[in-house]
């Protein structure tokens, strides 16, 4: 039966000294350089040098911090823009619109016979062919994960525990989680024994059932990371094909660790 894991609050002190040696496993949360801002960090997991539990082995670490400035947000890079003010259809006014919006993209198919659905902006959206559907449409927002980011002034990214049940992936993914938090920085941990109270209820631990439940939390934990948050992932994930389809959906932002 599994339990649900609650992360320890994160005491609400000023930021302090990098450090949360606990039983051997630790995070290292340091400036990126000197030269940079403070608010510049490095996202780092370091091995543990305990002889009790833990060993973390890292593939790589990334670097959630902002240094290039993101463009502002402004007429032409919102697509839907127009969906916000109605546009008055002037030759001049037509004139001064970016020439994606002039002669906006056509959907990518429509199959015959179909209408089309309610508030469907002709030629604003993509249409998707998922599976049978043919009205299933990929919106655009005018707020992005650049918008997002800088609001957040942090990267958004995926940290993906994997490891054997009790090897302490859930105590090091709150550990992260705040001391994250304690450097001002936003993450949220998705926990395999928690998830399966809810979103994973229906699934077993099959090998299908296993896989369906790394693929739903790998979709969710890119949503997080698209908005803007350090998403934690700790699930014992045992196969690697399951964990690599996950990274691919975010392969620049997708950090695997595994605990035992
Ligand atoms: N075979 C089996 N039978 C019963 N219970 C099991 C089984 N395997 C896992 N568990 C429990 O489920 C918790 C979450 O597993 P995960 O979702 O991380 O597993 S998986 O990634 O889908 O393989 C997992 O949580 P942790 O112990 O925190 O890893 C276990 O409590
Ligand atoms: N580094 C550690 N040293 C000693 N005990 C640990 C360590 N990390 C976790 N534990 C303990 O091991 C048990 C299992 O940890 P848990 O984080 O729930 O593992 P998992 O999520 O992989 O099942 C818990 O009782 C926890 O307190």
């Amino acid at each position: 039966m599994s339990g649900m894991h609650k992360c320890a609050p994160a005491k609400s002190e000023s930021p302090k000294k990098p450090s949360t040696k606990k039983w051997g496993s630790s995070l290292l949360l340091t400036p990126k350089s000197s030269s940079l801002s403070p608010r510049s960090w490095l996202c780092n997991i370091t091995l543990g040098a305990s002889r009790f539990i833990p060993s973390i082995s890292i593939s790589q670490s990334l670097d959630i911090s902002i240094n290039a400035p993101h463009p502002p947000l402004t007429r032409q890079s919102c697509p839907l823009h127009s969906s916000l003010r109605p546009l008055r259809h002037s030759s001049r006014s037509l004139a001064r619109l970016p020439p994606r919006l002039r002669n906006p993209p056509r959907p990518l198919k429509i199959a015959a016979g179909d209408l089309p659905p309610l508030g469907f902006r002709k030629g604003y959206l993509l249409m998707s062919t998922l599976g049978n559907s043919t009205n299933i449409f990929w919106h655009e927002c005018p707020v992005g994960k650049h918008e997002r980011q800088r609001l957040l002034d942090q990267k958004g990214c995926v940290v993906w525990i994997t490891g054997l049940s009790g090897s302490g992936k859930s105590t090091l993914a709150c550990s992260i989680s705040r001391e994250l938090h304690t450097r001002g920085k936003l993450s949220y941990v998705l926990d395999g024994d928690n998830l399966r109270h809810g979103l994973n209820k229906n699934l077993g631990f099959k090998a299908e059932d296993r896989a369906e439940n790394i693929r739903r939390v790998g979709e969710v934990a890119k949503l997080f990371a698209d908005a803007g948050l350090v998403c934690i992932a700790s699930l014992i994930s045992p196969y690697r094909k399951d964990r690599d389809a996950c990274r691919a959906m975010l392969p620049e932002s997708f950090i695997e660790a595994s605990s035992s």
